[in-house]
This record gives structure tokens, C-alpha cells and sequence, in this order.
């Protein structure tokens, strides 16, 4: 491949988001607007997707998110962006039904073939969650960046919000972490790591589906924050603290060979920085630390209950002053 996709981004994948800290920092005027009770989920608790009723049975889910290119393949990168971005309808309960492209090109410096692979990528993904993809948004930008808007229907009676956890319900997590440390690696050295792509560009649909089915109140997916970032903001909004069994949590084979060889991303730290005061990380190393840290890019859904197929991580408790324990 002539054209190294990752060498246009400043950062990669979700890992290119604002801080935690200073997102919630500036949308937290947006917050104060006075809500109507048929926005069943805005903005107060930080959640994956906006839900507004539009009948007594039926709400709409709305989310976006793109971001810089992740992986060199155009391909690869089109459906890791979609699956990502249609993530958050799923980490809802929710069905996506329709979904536009946001395009970022460079067009003075990468060829509009790309991008055509880009999109492609995009849409075969979106094809296969069964949701139209009908229109878009392009701009010429210095930074390729590529994701969706995504419109979608959720039961009203039935949305796993980030808030929705009690304590004594077990914690589930539906994909491997580590897809940070090898996107990093990929980037520096071109290194292709199948299981990771496989994994990103794998939907979030049959989790959320037999979490919905299985009666789950709240969930999350798991991208730029970490887990342990994402565990936070969920055992926060829930008034909970969320234990978790590092030796218990799945990871991508190569994550720590890249750990160790120092593909460490800069998104990691932060989001160690962020929950630091918060957390009880006493009973692991740094390492370890930072890879519960390291900022996913289409990751799994992180579910309070348990389904098929997803590994038990731990257990919400009453809350104990700390918003996640690590044990
Ligand atoms: N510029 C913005 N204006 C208003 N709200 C925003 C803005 N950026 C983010 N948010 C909101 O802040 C919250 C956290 O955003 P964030 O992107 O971390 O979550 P997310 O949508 O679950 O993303 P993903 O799971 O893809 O990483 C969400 O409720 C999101 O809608
Ligand atoms: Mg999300």
C-alpha cells in the first residue's frame, strides 16, 4: 500500500477524542437547558446516544461519531468507523434504521479512490445492520476523518442507560480490550493485526439484542475512555461502585507484547489521569493500569448483567466512596 492512511492522523480512532474531563467541561452548559420529558435520554449523565419519545411505545436514538483513520486499509477503516458509530444505537437497546456518512478528505493529498473505498467500507457495514445509509456530509479537511450520524427506534420501556445499574448485578464485556496498543503499533510500524480489525468492525446488534432480551437496564460501549474510564462514568450515573477482576478481563492476543514494547497511547494516560482520584488501583501494576485504560476504538458493549458469550469482568456493589475497584 503506497498511501499509509494513519500517517495523515494526528491520533488515531476513538483515541483523536477530546479528554474526558474537557468534554464533559464544555458540553456542561448544554446540560442546564431545561429538558422536556419526552427527551428520555440528553445530555445530564453523559450517555451513548440522545432517545427522544415520539409516541407512547416508540422513541428515536440518535448518535454521531467519526474520527481520523485507525487502520492504513481504506476498507478496513470505512467499516471500523461505521461499526463503531452505530455502537452507541446498540449500547442503547436500540435499532438503527437510517445513517449518513460524515466525510473529512484531504483532497489535495490522498486520492478520491480512497475514499470511494472508504465509503464502501462504510456501507457494507451499515448493510449488514440492516440501516439504510442515505445521504452525507463532506468537507475538504488537512485530517481524513470518516464516521456517521445514525438515527434509530428504541422501546421506550426498555433503554440501558449508563445509569440503569444496581447493586449486585454482574458485569459483562462483550469484546477483548487492547485495540488500542495495536492500533498504536499499527501506525508506527504497519503491522496489520487481523484479530484486532476483526474485532472493530464486528457489531455491537447480538449483544445488544440478548441484553435487551435478557432484561438488562443499563449498558455502555466500551471506546476512547477505556473501560476503566467508561466503568466510571457508568458506576457514577448509577450511584454505584463497579468491582472488577483484572485477571477476568479478555484481551486481544498482542496487547501486552505491546504494552510492553511501549505502544502505549497518550489517550491511555489521560484517561488514567481522569479517573485516578476516583479509582481504587491498588491491587495491580501500572501496566496493568494502562491497558484497563487504553483507549478502545470500537469496542464491546459493557453490559450490567450477563449474556451469552460475554465475559463475567466483576460486580456492581453499593457504593463505597469509589467509583471503580480493581481487585
Ligand atoms: N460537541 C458536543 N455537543 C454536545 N454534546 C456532546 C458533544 N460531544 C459529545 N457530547 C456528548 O457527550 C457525551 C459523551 O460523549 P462521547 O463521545 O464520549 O460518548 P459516546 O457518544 O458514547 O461516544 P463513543 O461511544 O462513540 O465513544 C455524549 O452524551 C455525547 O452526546
Ligand atoms: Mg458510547
Amino acid at each position: 500500500m503506497t498511501q499509509r492512511l494513519t500517517q495523515y492522523a494526528h491520533g488515531g480512532g476513538c483515541a483523536c477524542k477530546l479528554p474526558p474531563g474537557e468534554l464533559e467541561r464544555v458540553v456542561s452548559g448544554l446540560a442546564r437547558t431545561p429538558r422536556d420529558a419526552d427527551l428520555l435520554v440528553g445530555l445530564d449523565t453523559g450517555d451513548d446516544a440522545a432517545v427522544v419519545r415520539i409516541a407512547p411505545d416508540l422513541a428515536l436514538v440518535a448518535t454521531t461519531d467519526f474520527f481520523t483513520p485507525v487502520v492504513d486499509d481504506p476498507y478496513d477503516w470505512g467499516r471500523i468507523a461505521a461499526a463503531n458509530a452505530l455502537s452507541d444505537v446498540y449500547a442503547m437497546g436500540g435499532t438503527p434504521v437510517v445513517a449518513l456518512n460524515l466525510l473529512g478528505w484531504p483532497r489535495d493529498v490522498l486520492p478520491l479512490e480512497l475514499v470511494e473505498e472508504v465509503l464502501r467500507g462504510g456501507l457494507d457495514v451499515t448493510a449488514e445492520a440492516g440501516c439504510h445509509l442515505a445521504g452525507g456530509h463532506s468537507v475538504d479537511d488537512p485530517e481524513p476523518k470518516y464516521g456517521l450520524a445514525v438515527t434509530g427506534t428504541i422501546d421506550p420501556a426498555r433503554i440501558m442507560r449508563n445509569s440503569g445499574g444496581t447493586a449486585g448485578v454482574p458485569l459483562s464485556l462483550t469484546k477483548p480490550l487492547g485495540l488500542g496498543v495495536l492500533n498504536n503499533r499499527h501506525k508506527a510500524t504497519g503491522e496489520v493485526f487481523p484479530e484486532a480489525v476483526a474485532v472493530m468492525t464486528t457489531l455491537n446488534r447480538d449483544a445488544a439484542r440478548a441484553a435487551v432480551a435478557a432484561g438488562v437496564t443499563c449498558a455502555t460501549d466500551v471506546t476512547g475512555f477505556g473501560l476503566l474510564g467508561h466503568l466510571h462514568k457508568l458506576a457514577r450515573a448509577s450511584g454505584v461502585t463497579a468491582v472488577v477482576d483484572a485477571a477476568a478481563v479478555p484481551y486481544v492476543d498482542g496487547a501486552r507484547a505491546a504494552l510492553r514494547d511501549g505502544f502505549i497511547s497518550g489517550g491511555a494516560r489521560r484517561n488514567l489521569d481522569w479517573v485516578r482520584t476516583s479509582v481504587d488501583l491498588d491491587a495491580i501494576s501500572p501496566d496493568e493500569a494502562l491497558l484497563l485504560a487504553d483507549a478502545q476504538t470500537s469496542g464491546g458493549l459493557l453490559i450490567a448483567g450477563e449474556i451469552p458469550g460475554a465475559v463475567v469482568i466483576g460486580e456492581l456493589v453499593p457504593d463505597t466512596g469509589q467509583t471503580v475497584r480493581v481487585r
